[in-house]
């Protein structure tokens, strides 16, 4: 599918690292270095603007490398960006480490997945269908 972007930043836009990866990686666009302390969440930009079509989103997603190495996660994970959304794009990091964490420059903070979606209307009613499940769940099927 094609999607319009607007590039404000200095980076390349972004793209899928191998052949069949879901996510496209999403740089920091910024002036200088930026430090996130521990348990401190910082706004990110990232310098694009984009217009998806009707009944898609985009979710900004963790990199599970950042996560895993550094702590480096989203606090609103995963992100929504709307279909009718014209504002800059934004990664809500967050550093659940014990060690600063410094951001620079394009680099790659984040994944962005496009997704459909369906567009739901109510129908109110009083009694819905019975199930085997019924009101069940919390780990109602057991553990193992
Ligand atoms: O990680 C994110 C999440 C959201 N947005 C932008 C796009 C999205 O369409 C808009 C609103 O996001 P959301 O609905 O999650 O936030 P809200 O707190 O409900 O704000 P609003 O009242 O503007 O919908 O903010 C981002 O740039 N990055
Ligand atoms: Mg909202």
């Amino acid at each position: 599918m094609i999607i319009k972007v607007i590039n404000k930043s200095n980076n390349v836009l972004p793209s899928y690292e191998t052949l069949h990866a879901a996510g496209m990686d999403l740089r920091a666009y910024i002036d200088a270095p930026i430090t996130l302390k521990p348990l401190q969440r910082k706004l990110i930009s990232t310098g694009l603007y984009i217009e998806l079509p009707e009944n898609f989103e985009a979710q900004i997603r963790p990199r599970s490398g950042l996560a895993l190495k550094h702590g480096i996660g989203i606090v609103n994970s995963p992100g929504t960006i709307d279909a009718d959304y014209r504002g800059e794009i934004k990664v809500l990091l967050v550093n659940l480490s014990d060690e600063d964490f410094v951001v620079n420059n394009g680099e790659r903070i984040a994944q962005m997945i496009i997704a459909r979606h369906e567009t739901a209307q109510w129908q109110e009613v009083e009694v819905l269908s019975e199930t085997s499940r019924g009101t069940g769940g919390y780990g109602h099927t057991g553990r193992g």
